[in-house]
């Protein structure tokens, strides 16, 4: 894959864009958050999106899942996102907010499950033993195996991350959109969920793009970052050296200062 800079973007001479964002611009009444963005992100990359609390991490994902109208261009998968009503209902991408609550008592497997959700849409017929087995799978595969017949509305915060996570890894999309899914885990569980989006990422050919603040993990994962805080955030490709200047950019006031 030959990397070549267009307009200070990263961007690969052959690969399809998984998602491009031509001088994007958006934001509340008078706050303009996303000031002429431009991304091309390859199909099947890694993004990790950093920045200040309120860089605007948040209300980029929020004009992706067709929330919060926009300026410029965005286009996902090569379709423009302004002829895509829902675009999760559609299957362009898979959302993980950064709060997801469940008002009603449920089992985990049963919430799993429904990441197969849009398989099965028209069926009259409900989950399968297969699809159950693939939420078994996943379970296990984020280490929450033994949660899987417990009420999901009594765990803990970070135990609920978790079953999130494993219901994402049944979703078909594409395009996955994850805002801080490390938030509340321990040190063991955010190093062995960031390792599983890295195989996930290459086995399934996902591209997905991730808020975190969790710079440690971030240098052992292939990929891109994107400082949302920086004068103008761009794609970089990921290694101990950007997450460095990232992180020393994050720390110093002056920076902080230019958000005001
Ligand atoms: N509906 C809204 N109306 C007005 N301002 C809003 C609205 N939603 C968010 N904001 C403001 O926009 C700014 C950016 O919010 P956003 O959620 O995108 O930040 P973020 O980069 O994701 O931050 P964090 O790291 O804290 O999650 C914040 O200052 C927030 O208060």
């Amino acid at each position: 894959m030959s990397l070549s800079t267009d307009n200070s973007q990263l961007t690969t001479a052959n690969s399809p864009l998984a998602l491009r964002a031509d001088d994007l611009v958006a934001g509340y009444e008078r706050r303009v958050l996303l000031r002429n963005l431009f991304l091309s992100v390859p199909e099947g990359a890694f993004v990790a999106i950093v920045g200040h609390n309120g860089a605007g991490k948040t209300t980029l994902f929020r004009v992706l899942t067709g929330q919060l109208p926009y300026q410029g261009t965005v286009e996902i998968a090569g379709r423009d996102l302004r002829t895509v009503r829902r675009p999760a209902v559609e299957g362009l991408l898979a959302h993980l907010p950064q709060r997801n609550v469940v008002g009603f008592p449920i089992e985990v497997r049963e919430l799993v499950v429904m990441g197969r959700f849009r398989q099965h849409r028209g069926l009259l017929a409900g989950y399968t033993s297969a699809d159950y087995a693939q939420a078994d799978a996943a379970l296990r595969e984020v280490g929450a195996a033994h949660l899987a017949h417990r009420d999901f509305t009594l765990l803990s915060g970070g135990e609920q991350q978790l079953v999130w996570l494993a219901q994402l890894r049944l979703q078909d999309a594409a395009l996955w959109l994850l805002d801080e899914p490390t938030q509340q885990l321990d040190v063991y569980y955010r190093r062995r969920v960031f390792s599983l989006l890295r195989r996930w990422g290459q086995e399934y050919r996902k591209t997905i793009l991730c808020i975190t603040h969790d710079l440690e993990q971030l240098p052992a994962m292939p990929g891109y970052l994107l400082n949302m805080s920086a004068p103008e955030p761009q794609l970089q490709p990921l290694s101990r050296a950007s997450v460095d200047a990232a992180r020393a950019w994050l720390e110093d006031e002056a920076s902080l200062a230019r958000m005001e």
